[in-house]
């Protein structure tokens, strides 16, 4: 992906964005295009930055620049590109992140005090369980434990599954060939989901559902790894979850 800044400094700002809202379509529509944002400069109201994400800089200039689209979404524009200061290509670098201004999941769900309330009621419900109890029938007794380590991992909290448990190569091991069925999965999931309401796992539709959406992720490739004509990838860092299209309501 590469990052291309467009800097424009105009006399009529209302008029410029007005343009720019209908070229934007044609941008919308390409492929070639990942994201674009346009902002307005709070100190300078004359001013403006173009962002826009392209998969690559060939696809852009090779792929939308001779396209159709790009024909639309220029004649949107035209009127202002004697007014652009700067336009160039950045290359993204490893330096980014987020903030904190949003909780992680491992923040929500209550830490790893509360996802290990939830695995040890889990597999207390498990061990009663005539489907999926005997899959269990050895299992180490830190077991629910190490499962809340590695949802606290996922959910953004500390990577002790990683530091202390061997990671993800670790887990992997504990499922090839388990012969995982859909029946057993289905009644992994269900449990899981019984146990989040015993303990009292935050229940709004926020949590929960970006929460069901690992779960159900998650036991998907346990299924699959568990199988005896597996091919997994043998090494990988510990998943990362977080909301997904809908980030909690904090009033
Ligand atoms: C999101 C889904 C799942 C997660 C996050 C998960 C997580 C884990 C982890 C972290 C371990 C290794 C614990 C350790 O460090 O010793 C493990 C082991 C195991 N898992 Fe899963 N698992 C999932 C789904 C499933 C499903 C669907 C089944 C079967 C129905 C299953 C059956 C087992 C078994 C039998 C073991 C070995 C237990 C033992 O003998 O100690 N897992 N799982």
């Amino acid at each position: 992906m590469i990052v291309e800044y467009i800097r424009y400094r105009v006399p009529d700002g209302d008029e410029f964005e007005a343009s720019y809202r209908r070229a934007a379509a044609h941008l919308a529509r390409a492929p070639q295009c990942v994201d674009y944002e346009l902002s307005r400069c709070v100190e300078e109201p004359g001013s403006y930055i173009l962002r826009i994400t392209w998969t690559s800089a060939q696809d852009h200039l090779e792929g939308f620049r001779r396209s159709a689209l790009f024909q639309d979404f220029f004649a949107e524009i035209r009127p202002y590109v004697d007014r652009i200061e700067e336009m160039r290509h950045y290359e993204r670098t490893p330096v980014r992140g987020t903030g904190a201004s949003i909780p992680s999941l491992y923040e929500w769900a209550g830490g790893a005090e509360a996802l290990e309330r939830l695995t040890t009621r889990f597999y207390e419900l498990v061990a009663e369980d005539d489907l999926i109890g005997p899959l269990f029938k050895g299992m180490d007794p830190g077991h629910p434990r190490y499962v809340a380590m590695w949802l606290s991992e996922v959910f953004g909290g500390p990577n002790r599954y990683t530091t202390e448990r061997g990671g993800y190569p670790h887990m992997l091991s504990m499922h090839l060939d388990r012969h995982i069925t859909e029946p057993m999965r289905r009644r992994w999931v269900v449990l899981l989901m019984d146990a989040a309401d015993e303990i009292g796992l935050p229940g709004d539709p926020e949590f929960r559902a970006a929460f069901a959406g690992y779960i159900e992720w998650g036991t998907r490739i346990a299924l699959t790894n568990s199988q005896p004509d597996a091919n997994p990838m043998r090494d990988a860092p510990v998943p990362r979850w977080g909301w997904g299209v809908a980030p909690p309501y904090q009033g």
